[in-house]
């Protein structure tokens, strides 16, 4: 199978380069690996360009050895999604196989395949399980992907544009974190600029319509009962009229594919590993602040105070995703006992409509892996859950 070695030197704290000379190349070469192309990125959307030339280049199967955090595997995945291949290909993509070297600042796919031993991530064993499993010639796992489609107001008659997930789809709080913490990268490389973002965005809500639509193969949407610590239908759900209507205000809106945490210790979404799904779905964390008996206004001084239970969600993610299990009590005090309203709503759908609401600016960011688009005033954003046709797409070596 065509092998093609893949870094971004300036990912997470910028040692790509120095762990593929050291472990990465040295093990491929010790096992008779032939590597076709060693390829260092030079700039932002390269990675993309690498590959498409690389398969161009190639036939059959592609194997990609790649050193970065999920924002370069998503620039593989969207620019090769998207490329009009030529010759031998035209109109055929074919089967790419990620071995992922984690080398970027979260590393969340990356640490949901394999989750990370106490001592943290940086051991170098650690860093080359993927690496092994191909070497061995392992299991690899499909990636679902989410495709976010982003509307334009129909009188502007354009086309939609199409961001493509493989990790995470957001608005409100995340979102906003995103964006700003971009901003911090070069002053702060590690996960501590996602930490000084949080604290600026904490007390916002954010207004949309939503609509929460079935996976393909279910017949409802289905939402997570901390009673019975499993899926149930969504009571706003049945065969008849599966689609589910939200409104908000929203504190906290993020869907994810393939992962159970956004960094190594924040398990944000832990049942997707607790209570895999079975054919391509979201699983999305919601927030919405009216649930608790406490809220039942909109204002300043309320959104502050709710800054208390957002934290505590977010705090108990980093516990082993345990936020999932949290409830209010009769006074809005945030519990893991009793049976009170749940704070988060644990949703797995087959995807998702987002209509913020005009005047909400706030609300009308979207975060793709990383990347920051801005849904237009009478726009929308709809996601769904994809997995590739058997010859094609995108696996991971595990
Ligand atoms: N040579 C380069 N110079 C500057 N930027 C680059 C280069 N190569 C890639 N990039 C950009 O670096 C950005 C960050 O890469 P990546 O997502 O892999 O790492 P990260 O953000 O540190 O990790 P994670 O996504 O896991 O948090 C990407 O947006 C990519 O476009």
């Amino acid at each position: 199978m065509p092998l093609l070695v893949l870094y971004n030197p300036v990912s997470g704290d910028s040692t790509a380069k120095a762990f593929f000379d050291e472990h990465v190349l040295p093990l491929l070469k010790t096992s008779g690996k032939v590597v076709d192309q060693v390829v260092a990125t030079e700039h932002p959307n390269h990675a993309g360009k690498i590959l498409v030339d690389f398969v161009e280049q190639h036939e059959g199967e592609i194997a990609v050895v790649l050193g970065s955090g999920d924002g370069t595997l998503n620039e593989c995945i969207t620019t090769l999604s998207s490329a009009q291949l030529t010759g031998a290909r035209a109109g055929a993509p074919p089967k790419v196989v990620f071995v992922l070297v984690p080398s970027g600042t979260a590393n969340a796919l990356y640490s949901t395949l394999f989750p990370p031993p106490a001592e943290g991530t940086a051991d170098v064993t650690y860093r080359l399980q993927s690496v092994k499993s191909f070497l061995a010639g392992a299991k690899t796992r499909p990636l679902t992907l989410a495709i976010t489609t982003l509307s334009s107001p129909p009188s502007a008659r354009k086309r939609p544009q199409a961001r493509i997930s493989a990790v995470v789809v957001s608005t409100c709080l995340h979102a906003s974190i995103l964006k700003d913490s971009e901003a911090l990268r070069q002053e702060m490389p590690g996960l501590e600029r996602f930490k000084v973002a949080a604290e600026k965005n904490g007390n916002k809500w954010y207004n949309s319509w939503v609509k929460l639509l079935p996976a393909p193969g279910a017949e409802v949407v289905q939402i997570y009962d901390p009673t019975t610590q499993a899926f149930i239908d969504h009571p706003e759900s049945d065969s008849e009229d599966p689609i589910v209507d939200m409104d908000g205000p929203f504190a906290y809106f993020l869907a994810t594919v393939n992962v159970d945490r956004l960094e190594p210790a924040f398990m944000i979404s832990p049942l997707s590993s607790r209570l895999p799904p079975t054919e391509a779905a979201c699983d999305l964390v919601i927030i919405r602040p009216f649930r608790s008996p406490a809220v039942s206004s909109d204002t300043a001084a309320t959104r502050e105070a709710f800054t208390a239970i957002s934290w505590k969600v977010l705090g108990a993610a980093y516990r082993n995703g345990s936020h999932v299990d949290l409830r209010y009590d009769a006074k809005g005090e945030v519990t893991s006992e009793g049976d009170g309203p749940s704070v988060v709503e644990y949703i797995r759908c087959g995807g998702w409509e987002w209509v913020p609401v005009d005047e909400d600016e706030n609300a009308h960011f979207l975060c793709t892996d990383g990347a920051i688009s801005t849904i237009e005033k009478e726009g929308r954003a709809v996601c769904s859950a994809a997995m590739p046709s058997a010859d094609a797409g995108f696996l991971v070596h595990i």
